[in-house]
């Protein structure tokens, strides 16, 4: 196999170094980068026509953030009969489908395992899983960044701000890490998950998405007087065709094996109907998990295993089914909020200069109204799903 391995940042890197050490019948024939810098021209290129060109190499593996260029790379490499391996999830999310079809016409594979999980073997369970089971439910802290910030904020005591410089330095984050605080890397990988669990896609922002930015040392206060462990959770399920999805911060009771998946670990569960529940524990971010999680793909497409890819159907998204309890946390100055959510209240509590309020019973429907009233207020607040029964 010769690869074009585009990018060598966190992740070409890494499959670099785990191609060089390991495989001998693999070889890295030329690399994509910004800049040369006084690297070697024999192997590195500013061009990426140079790559796709080349008719010796046969697998192009996309490891930039550049969307817009990683699309057009694995269209024209697919088009040119090449096997394309992506890390990038936007495009997954966005041209799945259109992928399929290019890799079918052209008879080439296209790949995504480190996608989701990074190196855990995710998208192969799921596909694998799904030719045996209907797939119900599926469910993780899919962002190992987020999970790594309320782990260290938890149990280390450490602020926000610290947190997540710790979290970059260790290369867990996105080129944009406003995607693993706000929750939308979260849900670009719930939405390949659906893709392939359910055969169903539904646009990004259908999906009620809320991370973790918002969230302050007053709420860990909270949560230890109450015995609760925050996670960033991404939960989809589906029902007689219809699908309900949400992306939240989620309390678990302290005791619960959801609630001590520690640092940069991701926990992604599904449900089928003859399996059961389903639940893989692993690293899900850095450099040498996703590096894992791309030379699976490689040795697949090496090996000829046969992953089925279908078309997924768009739908659009019912969440009048779910219904719980949930936590909101803001400021004693932020009264319009109070009013919004007093109708609703189960408690009440107040700290030295916030207000935290958890919700009786309600549907998930009715919770988006109050967060798009509350959201118009304009004031800071952090919510979360409230409470360890899991959201069903
Ligand atoms: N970091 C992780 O744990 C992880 C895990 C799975 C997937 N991913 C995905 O892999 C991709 C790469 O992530 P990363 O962490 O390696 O990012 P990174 O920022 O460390 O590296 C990206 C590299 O691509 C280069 N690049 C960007 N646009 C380019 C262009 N047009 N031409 C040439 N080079 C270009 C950048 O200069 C950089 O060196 C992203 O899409 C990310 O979402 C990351
Ligand atoms: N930034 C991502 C990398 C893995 O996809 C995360 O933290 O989960």
């Amino acid at each position: 196999m010769q690869i074009g391995l585009m990018g060598f940042g966190t992740i070409g890197s890494g499959v670099y170094e785990l191609i060089n050490s390991k495989f001998n019948d693999i070889r890295v024939k030329k690399i994509l980068v910004r800049g040369l810098h006084g690297r070697s021209e024999n192997l590195f290129t500013t061009d990426k026509d140079e790559i796709l060109r080349d008719d010796d190499i046969d697998t192009i593996v996309i490891a930039i953030g550049d969307d817009a260029v990683s699309y057009e790379i694995a269209t024209e490499a697919l088009k040119r009969g090449k096997n394309v391996v992506s890390a990038n999830k936007e495009i997954v999310v966005n041209h799945l489908s259109e992928f399929i079809k290019l890799a079918n016409e052209n008879n080439v594979k296209f790949r995504f395992e480190s996608t989701v999980g990074a190196g855990l073997p995710w998208i192969k369970t799921l596909c694998e899983y799904g030719k045996i089971n209907n797939i119900s439910k599926v469910y993780g802290n899919f962002n190992g960044t987020s999970n790594f910030i309320l782990d260290m904020m938890k149990r280390d005591g450490i602020d926000f701000k610290e947190a997540l410089l710790k979290s970059r330095i260790l290369r867990y984050q996105e080129p944009d890490y406003f995607d693993d605080i706000t929750g939308v890397d979260s849900r670009n990988k719930l939405i390949i998950s659906m893709m392939l669990a359910f055969n169903k896609f539904v646009v990004p922002k259908d999906i009620p998405t809320y991370g973790i930015q918002n969230i302050r040392s007053l709420d860990f206060g909270f949560f230890e007087r109450h015995k609760l462990t925050p996670k960033l959770m991404s939960y989809a399920m589906i029902d007689n065709d219809k699908v309900a999805a949400i992306v939240a911060p989620t309390l678990y009771e302290q005791s619960t094996l959801r609630a001590n998946v520690r640092g940069n670990n991701n926990m992604l569960g599904m449900v089928g109907d003859v399996i059961g529940e389903v639940q893989i524990i692993g690293a899900g971010a850095g450099k040498y998990s996703a590096s894992n999680g791309v030379l699976l793909d490689l040795l697949e497409i090496i090996n000829g295993d046969d992953i089925k890819l279908t078309l997924p159907e768009r739908v659009t998204i019912d969440e009048t089914r779910i219904t719980h309890r949930f936590y909101f946390s803001f400021d004693q100055s932020s009264y319009k909020i109070e009013r919004i959510l007093l109708p609703y209240v189960h408690s009440i509590f107040e700290t030295q200069d916030s207000f935290v309020i958890t919700t009786r019973n309600i549907s998930l429907d009715t919770c988006i109204d109050l967060l798009e009233k509350i959201e118009d207020t304009d004031e800071r607040f952090f919510f979360a799903v409230y409470g360890d029964e899991e959201i069903s």
